[in-house]
């Protein structure tokens, strides 16, 4: 996600403490906090410590979820996973729109412009309605204004909804992960404010498949780069894969990656498979806007151990939860989903840990010079009342309660139960504690 206009020449910082920083700014300055969630791996895209820090900060600070791409999980995975999540927090279910165009472009409205867009069922939105409904009655509630924080971690989708929301490309969207450095607000409307967000930053000490898929950055690193394909592969059913990417059997990842540079054509000079590229494909894959899988639930239905049967009260407080639900019915039936034997099963590892307090980060500074920044775009086009508001934040300092440190979720016991009737091509997955640690990892030891 990258943000357009002045805010970021103002806030270009990179390192991942001013990440958390505009981090906290945003849900500081929320009266609702809209966490965003991958449909494909809801658990894995929940940040614990964010959900204690919004839960407990006082204040009547409410927390929504954003079940978001819900086009890319089978219809009855995602009626399953609504289930689930609305006994912890009210959910949206919703798909953002992919082709919306960019302010400028729509001040010019030049008919052949608007011919070309594409009204696609691909490119439509959907829960829009039902998201705009749940804020406005809230606010009506209050009867005041709201500021409506959007967070979550790189690549779910926050710029997206925003866009989606306000039916303009207001904030670019794209595959590369964490261009967005400060706060940024836009309004909706006159009661509404967004507050755009950098990505929550995932702990060093998470499982080697969530830093694959939740890390700020794009991996560089080419030993890293395998090793991030090799956790996300070893969570998947292997049949599935080989029959997505079209690919024989393969032996581990490296094989893996070797055999998908082939069959794409990335070769580097004198023909030698280009591995890197196809290990930065796979992961543009899993994060982005394409390949559909599905995580199955946890076997416990049990509320998260940083929840109370209380907190879970009071964030439903406010909202009109039957009307909720009906509304996810209808967007449920308007989207087209694909179907449940042609979704990779996928494995999740649970919440992800995020680091939220600036004094628990090394002095690192993100990679982001190889990130193409927008400053560049023409402000004449950005002088509307959104790129001036960004800079209304509240510096106070937020109290961090860090209790929690969610167990990984031994999901073994739920996927007979869960698979029955999809079909699943024969796997097994080992969940213990040490998984993700075992770097020489053999495929044939897991899948049968
Ligand atoms: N299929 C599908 N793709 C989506 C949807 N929403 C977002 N995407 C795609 O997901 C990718 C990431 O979307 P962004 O909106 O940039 O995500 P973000 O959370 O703002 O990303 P960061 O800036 O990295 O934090 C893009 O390629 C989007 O086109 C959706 O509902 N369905």
């Amino acid at each position: 996600m990258k943000l357009k206009g002045k805010s970021n020449k103002l806030l270009n910082k990179n390192s991942k403490k001013s990440f958390c920083g505009e981090l906290k700014k945003v849900v500081e300055a929320s009266d609702i906090v809209l966490q965003v969630l991958d449909a494909r791996d809801p658990l894995g895209c929940r940040c614990p410590q964010v959900e204690q820090i919004i839960t407990q900060s006082g204040g009547n600070k409410k927390l929504l979820l954003v079940l978001n791409k819900i086009d890319l999980v089978p219809r009855e995975n995602l009626e399953k996973w609504l289930h689930y999540l609305k006994n912890e927090f009210p959910t949206v279910a919703f798909k953002s729109s992919m082709q919306l165009k960019d302010r400028s472009m729509q001040e010019k409205k030049h008919p052949k412009e608007s011919a070309r867009v594409d009204l696609s069922r691909g490119s439509m939105c959907f829960g829009r309605e039902c998201l705009l409904k749940l804020l406005q009655e809230y606010c009506r509630s209050q009867d005041k204004a709201i500021q409506v924080g959007v967070i979550g971690f790189p690549n779910v989708g926050k710029s997206s909804i925003i866009n989606s929301l306000k039916e303009v490309r207001a904030c670019d969207v794209g595959p590369v992960r964490g261009i967005t450095k400060c706060m940024q607000a836009i309004h909706i409307d006159k009661q509404i404010r967004m507050l755009d967000s950098p990505s929550i930053i995932a702990a060093p000490s998470n499982s080697a498949l969530a830093l694959a898929l939740r890390s700020t950055t794009d991996i560089e690193d080419s030993g890293k780069l395998v090793d991030a394909v090799n956790a996300i592969v070893k969570h998947c059913s292997k049949q599935q894969i080989m029959l997505y990417y079209n690919l024989p059997d393969f032996r581990n990842s490296v094989e893996f990656l070797t055999l998908l540079a082939q069959k794409r054509g990335m070769l580097k000079k004198g023909g030698v498979p280009d591995t890197e590229s196809a290990a930065k494909l796979l992961l543009y894959d899993w994060t982005g806007a394409k390949v559909s899988y599905h995580s199955l639930l946890p076997a416990s239905r049990n509320l998260s151990p940083h929840l109370t049967k209380e907190v879970v009260v009071e964030m439903q407080q406010g909202f009109n939860l039957k009307d909720l639900e009906k509304d996810n019915m209808d967007t449920i039936k308007a989207v087209k989903y694909p179907n449940l034997a042609s979704s990779i099963i996928f494995q999740s590892s649970g919440l992800t840990n995020g680091t939220v307090e600036e004094n628990e980060l090394a002095e690192e500074t993100l990679e982001l010079e190889n990130i193409e920044t927008n400053e560049e775009a023409d402000d004449s086009t950005e002088d509307d009342q959104d790129s001036n508001e960004e800079e209304e934040v509240v510096e106070e300092n937020i109290q961090t309660s860090r209790k929690t440190n969610p167990a990984k979720l031994n999901m073994d016991e739920s996927l007979e139960e869960q698979t029955a009737g999809e079909q699943p091509p024969t796997l097994s997955f080992n969940l213990d504690e040490t998984t993700d640690q075992d770097d020489a990892y053999d495929f044939n030891t897991d899948y049968v």
